[in-house]
């Protein structure tokens, strides 16, 4: 479904953040994307949807391939993949509502979409989504009167309601406790089950991804240092993928904090 070939990114100050690479995600699949800090995960996941632009490789989404669309042509590309950002990017002053409809923007006539007149159809999905995730009493708060965990619930929602085939997601819980870190996980895992969506999920902790994805990819340095299922990531593998560590303590940590979430739920 997305297939990336030899994908390269080069920064004007000379950094490679990314060396060739070839990755390929089928349908349905959702993959975390662990590495150091500095390894390219973020540039991986905007170099396919253009957020920044590819040095040099092919970025395909079923048969189109992205990196020589022009702006219409990627206009209709992006709205076949949702992005879900660590920060939310919600428009704090608007409602929930609004907000979630906003991910219709790429569907409605110019018009439209200055006047932020949506289709009822689009209304109607926005509600059944927001029920979804348990938002629906807030559809007319202000997105600055809710928590963290509550925004990311609706920067989920808008990027839904694009109705994507893939799901690109940023850090989504790294603004968040631990326990809603699970929350919005759990949510993101069993939404992509739902609806058959893939997605990559650029995540820092490791023991979060083991939890809830198929397939772990490791970065390091720009290139693709691991590639299996996350019971596969033992410590050697994490060594070569983040450098030396006791990882045997911080593995064991991290069940033992687990338990504890799990017990308080
Ligand atoms: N706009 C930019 N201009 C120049 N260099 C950049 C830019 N963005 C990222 N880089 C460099 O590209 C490399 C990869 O950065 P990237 O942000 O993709 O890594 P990351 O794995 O997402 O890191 P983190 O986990 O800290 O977010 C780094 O060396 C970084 O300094």
């Amino acid at each position: 479904m997305l297939k990336l070939k030899k994908l390269v990114k080069t920064y004007r100050t000379g950094d490679q953040a990314l060396k060739a690479i070839d990755l390929e995600v089928p349908e349905g699949q959702v993959l975390a994307l662990i590495g150091p800090s500095g390894a390219g995960k973020s540039t991986l996941i905007r170099c396919i949807n253009r957020l920044v632009e590819p040095t040099s490789g092919e970025v395909w989404l079923g048969d189109i391939e992205l990196t020589h669309l022009k702006s219409s042509g990627l206009r209709r590309a992006r709205r076949e993949m949702g992005m879900i950002f660590q920060e939310y990017a919600l428009v704090e002053r608007l409602t929930v509502m609004e907000n979630v409809l906003s991910g219709r923007l790429g569907y409605v006539g110019f018009w439209r979409s200055l006047t932020r007149r949506f289709p009822q159809s689009d209304v109607d999905e926005a509600f059944r989504l927001l029920d979804r995730v348990g938002l629906l009493e807030m559809a007319d708060k202000r997105a600055d009167e809710l928590s963290g965990g509550q925004r990311q619930r609706v920067g989920i929602c808008r990027a839904l309601i694009q109705n994507p085939k893939l799901l690109l997601v940023d850090e989504p819980t790294a603004s968040l406790d631990p326990k809603t870190s699970r929350q919005i996980m759990r949510l993101i895992c069993e939404l992509c089950a739902e609806r058959g969506l893939a997605a990559i999920i650029n995540i820092h902790d490791v023991a979060l991804a083991q939890m809830f994805v198929q397939r772990v990819v490791g970065l390091r340095f720009g290139a693709i240092e691991f590639d299996g299922p996350p019971d596969a990531l033992v410590p050697e593998v994490l060594t070569t993928i983040y450098g030396e560590e006791d990882w045997e303590a911080t593995i064991k940590k991290v069940e033992d904090d687990d338990t504890e979430i799990e017990a308080a739920e």
